[in-house]
């Protein structure tokens, strides 16, 4: 199974969300990573062939998706950030209708339902109405509908975002876990989930692809070192100013800075491994979006 991405762009009123983007990828977890409004959903929105791009093409295995259109759907999974559901509708019931929906015959769509529910760890839940499920139980049903068809492609728009710790990792493992012999692109602004589960990375900003590759290729583009040295409390603002801090911890005898350089940037200063996030404040000039500690 390959995608191709040839010089995709998608203009809105002028705008470019999606700036010619040119991609391949294959069976593997592909790490969508960027702030907000950087185009991840518009680019997701046109591989599930929701919206059409202004100009450039998708090919599968080579063939056009929007000229395949049912052919490809059928081969498809997609989770949007905002799922529309049934509150009323049990979440067996639920999982059972979108089957319906997607053409399944009943007897199929039972035996299916039932292994997904197991899967994403419903299954205790199948009667509780969807309206009373947690977030992270929302999404697992969520995953669980876009899992319905058995897709070779599985695309999930944002899948960990306002999860607990505890959600998050579970559902980290969940993605690894349906990720054997297929394509999954997952779009995260949360470094740590890319850590994870990610094979491939994919930065991006400002509708463009700036890097791909495996996070190692990813940290060795990196044109410059970390490094760690403390500070005086009231030199923080200067060394601000001159260098690029990617993080600072309070000690008992100053500030711990976490100082992005090419060169050592004081005498005392010790060379640090790279992160994932280390990068994406390089690239991006700002922290991401990380609302829970789970390292
Ligand atoms: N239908 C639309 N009409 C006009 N502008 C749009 C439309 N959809 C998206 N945009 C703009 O395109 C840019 C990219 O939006 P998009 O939702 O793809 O980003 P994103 O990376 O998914 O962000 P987020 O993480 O906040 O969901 C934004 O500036 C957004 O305002």
């Amino acid at each position: 199974m390959e995608l191709e991405l040839k010089k995709l762009t998608k203009e809105f009123q002028g705008f470019k969300a999606v700036d010619d983007i040119t991609l391949t990828m294959s069976n593997g977890v592909y790490g969508l990573l960027g702030v907000n409004g950087a185009g991840k959903t518009t680019l997701m929105r046109m591989l599930c062939t929701l919206i059409k791009p202004t100009s450039g093409s998708i090919l599968c295995d080579g063939k056009d998706i929007f000229a395949l259109d049912g052919e490809y759907r059928r081969i498809l999974g997609y989770l949007p950030q905002e799922f529309g559901f049934y509150p009323e509708f049990s979440v067996h019931d639920y999982l059972m209708y979108i089957a319906s929906i997607k053409g399944m015959r009943t007897s199929i769509a039972r035996k299916r339902v039932t292994e997904l529910l197991r899967q994403v760890g419903l299954a205790k839940m199948q009667n509780r109405k969807m309206k009373k499920l947690s977030g992270g139980m929302k999404r697992r049903a969520g995953i669980a509908q876009a899992m319905l068809n058995n897709p070779k492609i599985l695309i999930l728009d944002e899948p960990t975002a306002g999860l607990d710790p505890n959600e998050r990792i579970r559902f980290r493992n969940l993605i690894s876990e349906l990720s054997q012999d297929r394509l999954v692109l997952l779009s995260t602004h949360i470094v740590s989930d890319i850590e994870y589960i990610a094979n491939q990375v994919l930065l991006m900003k400002d509708g463009k692809i700036s890097h791909s590759g495996t996070q190692e290729e990813i940290i060795q583009s990196v044109p410059v070192k970390v490094w760690s040295c403390v500070v005086a409390n009231n030199e923080v603002e200067m060394w601000q100013k001159q260098f690029k801090v990617s993080n600072m911890k309070t000690l008992s005898d100053g500030i711990e800075l976490r100082i992005l350089s090419e060169k050592s940037p004081h005498y005392n200063a010790k060379e640090e491994t790279m992160t994932l996030e280390d990068i994406f404040l390089y690239y991006f000039g700002e922290k991401t979006g990380d609302d829970y500690d789970v390292l």
